[in-house]
């Protein structure tokens, strides 16, 4: 499976110029000889980070990416791991993300259980209720975490326990934690035996600068591509996918866990 993974710099509080942003990286990536079959996008990114200003910019029940995201699906013949967006409920605004196959179909639709106090989210978003759970697409397994859910273990765990192959990180995280998130990323990998693919953001908002390193890591730990910190980058890979049922039969935690214990 061939992937593109972006990472740009949004505008914040502009959903217009960054539906024309990736719009045009869309197009420009899918122009490629060697075309991806799946892109990946960041975290919020028709907003970026304008949490005060979600209350009028925030679109309802996905109106607004979502047919975007299926016009450009169905126009390039590829999958998008969507990222997320602020999307209003009934109840409140949430950060949702959403994965669109290319025939344009909604696969899955994911709200963030982990809501950042670091970056105010509690104060502005609502949380999620639902744990993640696992799509398919094109028959392989897969799962999706947003951001500060990449610190929560268990999360992850119930993915790679539903047979997930490949864990999607959408992100907006800061510079200042740039460890954790390298770091993080690895574990992730390591113990869930699983391929890990992120796409974060550069620039600073706020006063929050934004640490890129958008990154592809094997099963075993090896950062397979990694984007710079301060530069807009398209990462392009293949993924084989095939080295998972290996490396979880040459080290079988799965088999060696206590579910009995915890
Ligand atoms: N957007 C986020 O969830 C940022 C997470 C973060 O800053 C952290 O976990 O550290």
């Amino acid at each position: 499976m061939r992937y593109g993974i972006c990472q740009i710099e949004l505008v914040p509080g502009n959903p217009n110029a960054n539906y024309e942003k990736i719009e045009q990286w869309t197009d420009m990536v899918m122009a490629q000889q060697d075309k991806p079959d799946i892109l990946v996008l960041p975290e919020m990114w028709t907003t970026a980070y304008a949490l005060s200003d979600l209350h009028h910019l925030a679109e309802k029940n996905l109106e607004k990416t979502l047919p975007f995201l299926k016009r450009l699906a169905k126009r390039h013949q590829v999958h998008f791991i969507g990222g997320s967006v602020a999307n209003q409920k009934n109840d409140g605004i949430y950060n949702t993300a959403l994965v669109v196959n290319k025939q344009g179909e909604l696969v899955y639709e994911y709200d963030k259980v982990h809501l950042v106090p670091m970056l105010n989210e509690p104060a502005y978003l609502q949380e999620g209720q639902t744990l993640a759970k696992v799509f398919e697409l094109d028959g392989i397994k897969m799962g999706i975490i947003i951001c500060y859910d990449l610190r929560f273990p268990e999360l992850t765990r119930a993915l790679a326990l539903e047979g997930a192959q490949v864990l999607h990180i959408v992100a907006e995280w800061p510079e200042a934690r740039t460890s954790h998130w390298q770091a993080l990323q690895a574990a992730r990998a390591i113990e869930n035996q699983c391929y890990v693919v992120s796409s974060n953001v550069i620039g600073t908002h706020d006063g929050v600068e934004f640490a890129g390193r958008s990154m592809v890591i094997d099963p075993l730990g090896k950062v397979l591509a990694k984007a710079p910190q301060q530069q807009e980058e398209t990462l392009t890979i293949n993924l084989q996918l095939t080295q998972v049922p290996q490396v979880r039969q040459d080290v079988p935690v799965f088999k060696s866990r206590r579910a009995d214990l915890y």
